[in-house]
This record gives C-alpha cells, structure tokens and sequence, in this order.
C-alpha cells in the first residue's frame, strides 16, 4: 500500500541531526532558511529522476534510486567545484509504490547524505498518476570567483578526465541484457558503476584551486560534454582513443561496446575538464596524493567549436550525440 498520509510521511523522512551550523531553519516551515558563509558564492542545480526512462525496478533497487538522485546532483556542485551543502527532494507517488519502499529510497538518500555531508532541509509530497518522479535541488558554495566554468577552456590546454568511462552504461547493459558471462566481481563492480555513482567533490575542490580550468560533470557522455565545453569556450577540442581510461572490468566485454559506452553511454559521473599545461602536472600530483586518478586525454585547439577523436591519424568528427532526453543517434559523423 502506497503512503497513508502525507504528513505522517513527512514527519517520517526528517532527519534526525544536521551537519551544517549555518542552518536556521529545516524541514518544517513553509520554507528552508540558511545563513550563507562569507566569503563563498551560492551553487544551486537541480536533476530530476524518472521511473522508465532513469530506472526500472529492474535495474534498481529502491535505496539505489535515492542514493542516485542525490549523488547525480552532488556531482553538478563537485563540477562546478564546489561544496554540497543543502538539498530538497520533490517526489511524485504513484498508487503502486509501497510505502516501504518510499522509505527505502530515504535511507539510500540518507546515506548519500551522509557520506557527502549534505543535509535534507525540505522539498515537496504529491501523487501522480503512473510514474514515480523525484527531483532533487542541491544548494552548495565556492569561495567567490572560484567556480569552474564550462566557458573557461583556452587552446593549448590538456583535455582530462577522472575515474574510468563507461562502466556505468555497461553495467546498465548487463542489467537490461542477460549476455556476456563475466565473473562475478567484474559484473558486480560494472552495476555498483551505474547504481552508485561517486561524485567527484574532492577532485572538483582540488581542481577549484588551480588558476583557471573549464569543467563539466560526464552525465551524457564525454562526447556531449565535451561539444558543451568547446561551444562555450569557443575551441576546437581533440581526444585520443588509445588515452580514454577503460577499467579492467569494462576489458573483458566486447571492444566496440567498450568504446561507445566511454564515449557516449553517459552517467559515469566523473568530472571531464580543460586547464593548462603547468595546471594539470599540479592538478595530477595533488591527485594522486588523494588516490584519485586523473587521465591526459587529449588538447584544446583554437578554431570554431568542435570535437574529434582522434585513432592513429584519423581524425572523427564527434557530435554532441551522448544521452539526449528527445533524440537518439549515432554520435560520429565525419569531418
Ligand atoms: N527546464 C529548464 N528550465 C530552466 N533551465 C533549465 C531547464 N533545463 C535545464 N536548464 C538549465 O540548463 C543548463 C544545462 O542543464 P543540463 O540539465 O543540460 O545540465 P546538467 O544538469 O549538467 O546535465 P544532466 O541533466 O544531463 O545531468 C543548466 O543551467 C540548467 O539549470
Ligand atoms: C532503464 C534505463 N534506461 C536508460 C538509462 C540511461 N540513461 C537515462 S538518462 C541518462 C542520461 C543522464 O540523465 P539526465 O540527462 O536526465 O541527467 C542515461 C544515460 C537508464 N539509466 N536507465
Ligand atoms: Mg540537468
Ligand atoms: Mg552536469
Ligand atoms: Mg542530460
């Protein structure tokens, strides 16, 4: 049986402490109250989930769908290299869900919430007809004029990225497809990818503190984030395949797969940038010390906005086709 009564819920999810001082008023009023920090600029994005398109039960379990929504938002504030602070949850309940599994997907924002230090301070309960749809609005900061911006990329810089690409959308693919045996640790670890992504806030921080890089988080794919960073920086931007960092896990499955989920499967939610030469040897040492990995994968070129990937000495145009709510394709196109 679906949620009995919309306050009882309400009162039911409140959390039981907060981390931040800052916060005068949670949930409870008619709206959220927080003193800003001096000194640091207000972050705020919003990402919605969606029952069907988003998730199926098939592919997660309610505590992933919670901890996703929450996660998939910290990464926007990691991207713009900042610090998550406070988040609301819309959620749109369908008859069919049971209330069990309404708190399931609490407890798996909850833990998201802890592990990031983020506190809940409000949001919004109502039915819907068919689906379950959950929004979160994440409120972080920056110290003033230290956001990194999709706009910022200048030729000669070092393309990077963080973590390894694609598993997310392989381990999506081994959910929806009973194919490819692989061990059992390899499929665990591709699934645990697309269930419970990590937002990369303290590779975000890290790279905050450098003088000047552009930023995005890989939500759609490297191809389209990557297209965003060029229009807005106004440059021509070159990948290299044979740079592109693939797990172990990943290598076991077919290399053509292995190639179109790290370059437009999307949801890896790691951070894809821009930043100087000088920059990325700082920016890669102050990694490493943190046990993050971060990968050259290829330049910043002058010339009107564009992406290629480069294989040997051919050159491919890559469009801006990842993940598209309204338009599905192939992402290569020739130059
Ligand atoms: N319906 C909307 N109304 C107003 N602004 C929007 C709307 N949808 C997106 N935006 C804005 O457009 C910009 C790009 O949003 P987009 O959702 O593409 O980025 P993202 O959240 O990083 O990516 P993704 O949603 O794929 O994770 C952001 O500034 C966002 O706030
Ligand atoms: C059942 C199921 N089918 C397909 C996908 C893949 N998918 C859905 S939205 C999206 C882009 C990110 O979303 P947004 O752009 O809204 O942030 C991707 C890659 C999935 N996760 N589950
Ligand atoms: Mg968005
Ligand atoms: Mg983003
Ligand atoms: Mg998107």
């Amino acid at each position: 049986m679906s949620i009995q009564d919309e306050f009882e819920f309400i009162r039911s999810i409140r959390p039981a402490h907060y981390f931040h001082e800052g916060l005068v008023v949670g949930i409870g009023d008619d709206a959220a109250v927080y003193t800003p920090n001096k000194g640091f600029q207000q972050i705020v994005c919003t990402d919605t989930m969606v029952e069907g398109v988003h998730f199926l039960r098939k592919t997660m379990e309610p505590f992933d769908i919670g901890f996703k929504c929450l996660a998939v938002n910290i990464s926007d504030i990691a991207a713009m290299g900042g610090i998550p602070k406070y988040f609301l949850v819309s959620i749109a309940i369908p008859s069919r869900w049971h209330e069990k599994d309404l708190q399931s997907i609490y407890k798996g924002m909850a833990d998201a919430a802890e592990k990031y230090k983020v506190d809940l301070i409000g949001g919004d309960t109502v039915s819907i007809a068919d689906h379950l749809v959950i929004t979160v609005t994440l409120i972080g900061e920056v110290e003033r004029g230290k956001a990194q911006l999709r706009s910022s990329a200048r030729p000669g810089d070092v393309v990077f990225v963080t973590g390894t690409l694609g598993d997310s959308a392989a381990g999506l693919h081994l959910l929806l497809n009973d194919e490819f045996n692989l061990p059992e640790d390899d499929y665990q670890y591709l699934v645990s990818r697309h269930r419970r992504p990590k937002p990369q806030v303290k590779a975000g921080r890290i790279i905050s503190e450098v003088d000047r890089a552009s930023l995005n988080d890989i939500s759609d794919g490297i191809a389209s984030e990557l297209n965003e960073i060029a229009d807005m920086s106004n440059v021509q931007i070159v990948v290299h395949k044979d740079l592109l960092p693939l797990s172990d896990s990943i290598q076991l499955l077919p290399l053509e797969k292995q190639f179109e989920w790290a370059i437009t499967g999307g949801e890896d939610f790691e951070l894809v940038g821009t930043t100087s030469k000088h920059s990325f040897e700082v920016l890669k040492k102050k990694c490493e010390q943190e046990g993050i990995r971060i990968t050259k994968i290829g330049e910043v070129f002058e010339g009107s906005p564009s992406v290629y990937l480069q294989e040997k000495n051919i050159r491919k145009r890559l469009l801006s086709k990842g993940y598209n709510h309204f338009k599905k394709g192939d992402s290569f196109g020739s130059i």
